[in-house]
């Protein structure tokens, strides 16, 4: 598969920038001065305590939700002002798995591939997909999937979409301890192609060079 390997571009300048957000839920104010700068090929792991605004924070950074003040550039400009460019920089994977159930895990990838505006051969999604360890679930639909199984047709989604930031929320859930590892070599390949990385996650990760974010 050729398209797997993309190596996208790097700058001395940071390329995600967040100045100064304050982020409220419902009543709650989750976190306020909240900046942060993200450089290409590196990897940030937000952490903190149930419901202290990490999926929030993720949400913001990916454009589906406002804060309350504040703002968050790409490459110096507006997310919001510039969605359409900054969509296509930009894998989300929220943790509830953004599948659709009743296709199968190829039918899934063609259709994001649809919506994303990328090409996909058939044969590169069977690629990717076995090479998560799918090889004869291709073509079930996803409800007959187990959740390790449905986080590896994400895993598949990851490689073949080539967005230079991906922005995770727990990706590691419901993962063996190989695909673990798969996942962990994914992203440490991502970022030294200039990928960029924000996730969160419960367990400790052995990717190198990690930044931390405690919320
Ligand atoms: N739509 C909403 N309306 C009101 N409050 C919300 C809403 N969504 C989330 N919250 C609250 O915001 C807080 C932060 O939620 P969030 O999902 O960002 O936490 P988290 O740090 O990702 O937690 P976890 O580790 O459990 O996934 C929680 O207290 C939650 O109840």
């Amino acid at each position: 598969m050729t398209a797997t390997i993309s190596t996208f571009p790097s700058s001395t300048q940071p390329l995600l920038e967040a100045n100064a957000l304050v982020c409220v839920r419902g009543e709650r104010k989750l976190f306020s001065s909240l900046s942060l700068q993200v450089f290409a090929g590196e990897c940030w792991h937000v952490r903190g305590e149930n419901g202290v605004g990490k999926t929030s924070l993720l949400r913001l950074l990916s454009g589906l939700a406002s804060p309350e003040s504040g703002d968050i550039l790409w490459a110096g400009r507006s997310i919001h002002q510039e969605a359409q460019g900054y969509r296509q920089k930009l894998l989300f994977l929220g943790h509830r798995d953004a599948l659709k159930e009743d296709l199968t895990a190829l039918e899934n990838l063609r259709m994001y591939a649809g919506i994303d505006g990328i090409a996909l051969t058939d044969e590169d999604a069977v690629i990717a997909l076995r090479r998560f360890g799918l090889k004869g679930r291709e073509d079930l639909p996803v409800y007959c999937l187990s959740a390790g199984q449905k986080k590896r047709v994400l895993m598949a989604r990851m490689v073949t979409r080539h967005a230079q930031l991906w922005i995770l929320d727990e990706p590691f859930n419901a993962l063996d301890a190989t695909a673990v590892q798969e996942l962990e070599q994914l992203i440490v390949d991502h970022l030294k192609s200039n990928g960029m990385v924000i996730l969160t996650s419960h367990q400790a990760l052995a990717i190198a060079n990690m930044k931390v974010l405690d919320l």
